[in-house]
């Protein structure tokens, strides 16, 4: 395919098109009949299992998803990715996150460069750093030991981390290992999140860690200038030193800052922030409060799926085996969303970490040579751990719109917990829902059972469940470090499937830079307003009036500014 031609324009494509209206006829319940189908749609690797029977797709489809991998050259793309290849054209990078993880003796070049041994460089300053704070041979400006640590970073600074850092806090492993200690996160630049975090903590045993990519983030440099003050009204300024870190690719800025560049941790322009929890990104908080060998572990896991999905062929390659059903389902068969759904409560922060890693990969509207698409790309992901989503949003799921959803089921909990006299363990009964609702969005319920069940006839319709809705299920064998950071790379690699496919740039974001400068605007119209009392002059009626209303009934924010930090 010539690099400029759209993937909607090609025959396979087309093919695509035509079979999902043929596919559209069947249902689930006769699919699902078909055993051999089945069995060949479970997929096992290094201890995970990918059922995707319950797919609305025939085995035909598959062969014809294979097709569309070849002509958007899946295979050649994945190769440019991880050759170092400048794949993110936009921006002129490389998209090198696999080498994040990747074993010490590996090569992987970037313009000519074996990255591996920089990376591992970090890692082994972060290592070394993390030691010295949890040992406490490294201490506080008043000689008492650092115990907590507040992380600062916004999107990909802080999205990533929190979902780790969310899944290992009950892992009987990183509880042992972390014990005594806090990691929290600050993200949001809301004055009320500065709060919350700070709420409870001593600065004379709280260690903070800066992390940007680009250590220039509006909300994430406020913040820490925030917490910067905290610490010195506090200790005095000296006090920097001793209790802020940085992790950054921009050095300079981190210096300039004030803080020490021995106390910085780099990473490089080839890591996408969404795509950076590997990096010293996570890897330096989460090291802080678990260990660097727990998150060794993390990462390790990672770099089995990145060795599986480099080498193994595309029929049992799980993230390009789900890359592809992603895009069937939202490119053929016109469904624009996708449910996560986690039974694992530490699973909870996944879904917000994927939305991102999803959204702003894909979400976009031109093919990487910047034509417009004549397609849809990307889909809204959203969702919640089972069983809470079941008491809220699978109505909709079950008898409204059709959305696929991924469950994702965990064999062994990490906090089993029975009960004499009760039918099962708790986590048993967890799962029974795991294993239960795929079948009943799948089979639904007609109206046919329901009179056999003796339900009056003016509720048949309501309690009448189309089925025929669409989804899979990841198996994974228990949840710590390693199955965490195999986790995570199936979904990373799996977008980037996607995102191959459709023929877009997955590594650039352009979207959320319109936003950023028309809040520049605004922040020096409230300046000038509050300073010298400038009206608001240069936006349109709507804005103009929320303006002046805004700054009208907060008159009472002191012009200058007089430092003022939450109340806790
Ligand atoms: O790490 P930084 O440079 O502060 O950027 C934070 C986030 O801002 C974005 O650039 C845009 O929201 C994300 O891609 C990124 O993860």
């Amino acid at each position: 395919m010539a690099s400029s031609t759209l993937i909607s324009d090609t025959q396979p494509w087309k093919e695509l098109q035509a079979h999902a209206v043929d596919v559209k006829k069947t249902h689930l319940r006769d699919l699902l009949s078909n055993e051999e189908r089945s069995r060949s749609m479970v997929v096992e690797f290094d201890g995970i299992l990918l059922d995707y029977s319950r797919q609305l797709a025939t085995v035909e489809t598959r062969e014809k998803l294979f097709k569309l991998a070849e002509v958007a050259s899946l295979k050649e793309k994945i190769n440019r990715m991880y050759k170092g290849e400048h794949i993110n054209s936009t921006e002129n990078r490389s998209v090198l996150h696999v080498a994040l993880r990747a074993p010490r003796d590996s090569v992987i070049q970037s313009d000519g460069k074996n990255v591996v041994p920089d990376v591992w460089n970090v890692l082994d300053k972060i290592k070394e750093f993390s030691e010295r704070i949890r040992s406490g041979s490294w201490v506080g400006a008043t000689g008492k030991q650092l115990k907590d640590v507040v992380a600062v970073g916004i999107g990909g600074s802080f999205l990533g981390p929190l979902f780790v850092h969310t899944a290992l806090q009950t892992d009987p492993e990183a509880i042992e290992s972390a014990r005594g200690r806090q990691l929290r996160f600050l993200a949001n630049v809301d004055p009320i999140d500065v709060a919350r975090n700070i709420t409870g903590l001593n600065p004379e045993t709280t260690l903070v860690v800066i992390v940007s990519k680009t250590f220039t983030t509006a909300e994430t440099m406020l913040n820490a200038r925030t917490l910067r003050e905290w610490i010195s009204s506090a200790l005095g300024a000296s006090a920097v030193a001793k209790h802020m870190v940085a992790v950054s690719t921009n050095l300079t800025l981190v210096e300039k800052f004030g803080i020490d560049p021995n106390n910085a941790f780099a990473f490089w322009d080839w890591v996408g922030g969404r795509y950076s929890v590997c990096s010293a990104v996570g890897v330096l908080p989460l090291s802080l409060q678990y260990g660097f060998s727990v998150i060794e572990k993390f990462l390790k896991g990672a770099s089995s799926i990145d060795q599986h999905m480099h080498s193994e062929q595309f029929e049992r390659n799980l993230p390009v085996l789900l890359g592809l059903l992603s895009v069937w389902n939202v490119s053929f068969l016109g469904y624009p969303a996708r449910a996560i759904l986690p039974y694992s409560q530490a699973l909870e922060k996944f879904a917000p970490h994927i939305q991102q890693v999803s959204m702003e990969s894909n979400g976009k509207g031109v093919s990487i040579d910047g034509v417009p698409l004549p397609f849809e790309a990307g889909e809204i992901d959203f969702g919640e751990p089972g069983t809470n989503g079941q008491h809220s949003f699978y109505q909709l799921i079950h008898q409204g719109r059709v959305i696929p959803c991924d469950f994702i089921g965990v064999v062994k909990s990490q906090q089993p917990v029975y009960l004499s006299g009760e039918v099962v363990s708790n986590h048993d009964e967890l799962m029974s829902n795991f294993f239960a609702q795929p079948d009943a969005l799948a089979y639904g319920k007609t109206s046919e059972q329901l009179k056999k069940e003796n339900v009056p006839p003016h509720l048949v319709s309501h309690k009448t469940f189309s089925g025929n809705r669409p989804s899979l299920s990841l198996l994974l064998p228990s949840l710590n470090a390693y199955n965490i950071g195999q986790l995570l790379a199936i979904y990373e690699h799996r977008i980037a499937v996607e995102g191959f496919i459709w023929g877009i740039n997955s590594f650039d974001q352009w979207g959320v830079e319109l936003g950023k400068s028309l809040a520049t605007q605004v922040r020096k119209q409230l300046n000038a307003s509050r300073t010298k009392g400038e009206p608001v002059q240069g936006f349109n009626f709507s804005t103009t009036s929320m303006l002046t209303r805004y700054l009208k009934a907060s008159a009472d924010v002191p012009a200058d500014l007089p430092t003022r930090l939450p109340k806790t």
